[in-house]
């Protein structure tokens, strides 16, 4: 999916809500333990319950790696269960030397075939190209995360260009790879800095974790993020998956992603 397809389903929706798949089964409700695949089970009724009202899905990886062989096969159970319309994220956060990450992006778009994958920027150039060498195939980078230590190093600044250390790794990687096969992780989680990302890459998409259990703010974001494509992709998984822990889990869920949805439709009226 291109970013022009990509923005097609966001016009057509009217939503720009990507859906975090973080099935832990301690979590999920009681009744769909005694299954055969419980994760997929729940996986299954949220997405029924919900891809009308989502343009992703981002499941993430740890949950499912956690179950050993089992969590794999219900990982690739729910990939191909998504609808094909949808933009399927692997939240991996991979990236290391480059034969190694051309290992990693096989495992997530031949092995499986999700359209993106997080990866982190760390190792630099070498450890994300063989990413983006995957036609049609998207490199998810880790930005300005959502979480308190992303000010450990994230934020420090250069003596030389005073600019932050995200700052760098946007300047630099958008070089790597067009609008059409990378986009950034730009948390939710403080708002106030969107607005100046979206200055430094103005035309690329931001996948934006951090609303709902984070406490992050889905109006203040769109209000500084939205660009003419919208440019956004707002994750939120806790808040709506586990809504409810009982028999009406699907409901409460897709009660959780309309509500997140009415918000999205008002911002789209008066940020786009
Ligand atoms: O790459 C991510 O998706 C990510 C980056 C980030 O900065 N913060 C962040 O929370 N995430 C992921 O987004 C999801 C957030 O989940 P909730 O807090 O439950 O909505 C988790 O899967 C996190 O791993």
């Amino acid at each position: 999916m291109n970013s022009q397809q990509l923005f097609g389903q966001i016009r057509k929706k009217q939503s720009y809500l990507c859906i975090g798949l973080d099935t832990d089964l301690e979590k999920i409700p009681a009744h769909l333990r005694s299954l055969h695949d419980p994760v997929f089970e729940f996986n299954k009724q949220i997405i029924d319950a919900t891809h009308k009202l989502c343009v992703a899905y981002k499941p993430n990886i740890a949950f499912y790696e956690a179950l050993g062989p089992k969590g794999w096969e219900s990982l690739q159970k729910t990939l191909e269960y998504i609808p094909d319309d949808i933009f399927t994220i692997a939240d991996a956060k991979r990236g290391d030397i480059g034969n190694t990450s051309s290992l990693y992006a096989k495992a997530f778009f031949e092995q499986m075939d999700f359209d993106s994958v997080t990866v982190a920027p760390y190792m630099g150039e070498d450890s994300v190209k063989p990413f983006l060498k995957f036609k049609d195939k998207w490199v998810i980078l880790l930005a300005h995360t959502s979480n308190p230590g992303a000010s450990d190093f994230q934020l420090m600044e250069s003596r030389v260009t005073g600019r932050k250390l995200y700052e760098e790794v946007i300047l630099k990687s958008k070089e790597w790879g067009s609008t059409d096969q990378l986009m950034y992780v730009v948390g939710a989680t403080q708002a106030e800095k969107v607005e100046s990302i979206r200055a430094l890459v103005p035309d690329h998409f931001f996948l934006v974790p951090g609303v709902g259990a984070q406490g992050g703010d889905l109006e203040l974001v769109s209000k500084y993020g939205m660009n003419k494509q919208c440019g956004l992709l707002v994750n939120s998984a806790r808040a709506i998956i586990y809504a409810s822990s009982g028999t009406d889990f699907s409901r409460k869920a897709e009660e959780e992603a309309r509500k997140v949805n009415d918000v999205m439709k008002q911002c789209l009226d008066q940020y786009l």
